[in-house]
């Protein structure tokens, strides 16, 4: 559905050129939730705004729903556009009109005729559970219902991919939950596909399919959730179970054990003990049940003499968890 192929896009300010977007590829498939994550500055934004053309990339090719966008001139990308709906972090709303005003207007900048909006918002409106506050403005409204009106205007257009620059970092824990709940309802409902930016691991578990992680203009990892857990090594799983400083445990080795996809299971802990004599310590961990997999990080402290930690590793490793010496 979405398709960026050698994506580059360089700043000349004043001082240094500055390559937000480094060579990018990127595969979204209908349906699927795609997060790209990373720190303030990695080049999400420009990415994002590289998608709708917001930004004109200086290399590579976007194709939105089997068109491609950077071969369109400004008329037909405007039409384009209207195929890709946008939601943002401080929700963009206009102060003076209503909820409902604020879905209208984007329908009347369509050229939707006026007498076909109302029904048009009531449902939009109705999608997004907002029904009941139609009529207040954006100041009336809780940050939650205000995300909920720049949804409902994204999806004005009756776009097929909806972007979403950060939609829920400026709500609270409960809110944020809602606001994803309600973006994953809209994929299955709608047939959305979704491409959104976050620093935030929360939306990465609770929405994402697949996951790019990015850093000074460049992917590092990327790949489905449940892959890239399961990955030796995955930065994505230090960053969604981080483990904290590595404590000293005298006589001990410790090692941090990720679990993803089918091997979801802890009677390992057991197995070790039971087949392998090891007296198995938990440190540090946390597994959770996210929208990709089962999945989680153990940290294990065990005796580094023991007869049986060659062997007992060995087997964890050939079952499919990932085992790495806690650094
Ligand atoms: N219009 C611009 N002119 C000059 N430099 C820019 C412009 N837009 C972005 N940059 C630079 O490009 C780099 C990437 O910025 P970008 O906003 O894409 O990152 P980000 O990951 O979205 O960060 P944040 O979450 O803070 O927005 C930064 O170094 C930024 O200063």
């Amino acid at each position: 559905m979405i398709r960026i192929e050698g994506l580059r896009k360089t700043f000349y300010g004043r001082g240094h050129p500055v390559t937000a977007v480094d060579g990018v590829d990127l595969t979204v498939a209908e349906g699927e939730v795609f997060g790209v994550v990373g720190r303030s500055g990695a080049g999400k934004s420009t990415l994002l705004r590289c998608v709708n053309m917001l930004e004109r990339p200086d290399e590579g090719r976007v194709t939105v729903d089997d068109v491609e966008l950077t071969a369109l001139r400004e008329d037909r990308l405007r039409r384009a556009r209207q195929g890709i709906g946008m939601v943002h972090q401080h929700f963009a709303l206009l102060a003076s009109r209503t909820a409902a005003d604020n879905v209208s207007f984007a329908l009347e900048v369509m050229g939707v005729p006026r007498r076909e909006r109302a029904a048009r918002v009531a449902e939009l409106l109705d999608l997004v559970g907002l029904t009941d506050r139609a009529g207040a403005y954006p100041a009336q409204l809780s940050g939650g219902q205000k995300q909920r009106v720049g949804i409902a205007r994204a999806l004005a257009s009756r776009p097929r991919v909806l972007l979403s620059d950060e939609a829920t970092s400026a709500l609270d824990p409960d809110t944020t939950s809602a606001i994803l709940n309600l973006l994953r309802g809209l994929t299955q409902q709608l047939g959305l596909t979704i491409l959104l930016i976050t620093h935030e691991m929360e939306v990465v578990k609770r929405l994402c399919d697949a996951v790019a992680i990015m850093r000074e203009g460049r992917f590092v990892e990327s790949g489905r959730v449940d892959q890239l857990l399961s990955r030796p090594g995955s930065q994505l799983a230090r960053d969604i179970f981080p483990l904290g400083p590595v404590p000293t445990v005298p006589g001990h080795l410790l090692y941090d054990i990720t679990l993803a996809g089918p091997v979801g299971d802890e009677t390992f802990l057991s197995d070790l003990t039971r087949r392998h004599d090891l007296d198995v310590r938990i440190v540090a961990g946390a597994v959770e049940q996210l929208e990709a997999a089962r999945a989680g990080r153990l940290r294990i402290a065990l005796p580094g003499s023991a007869p049986g930690l060659a062997d007992g590793l060995r087997e964890l490793r050939a079952a499919g968890f990932g085992v790495e010496e806690a650094r």
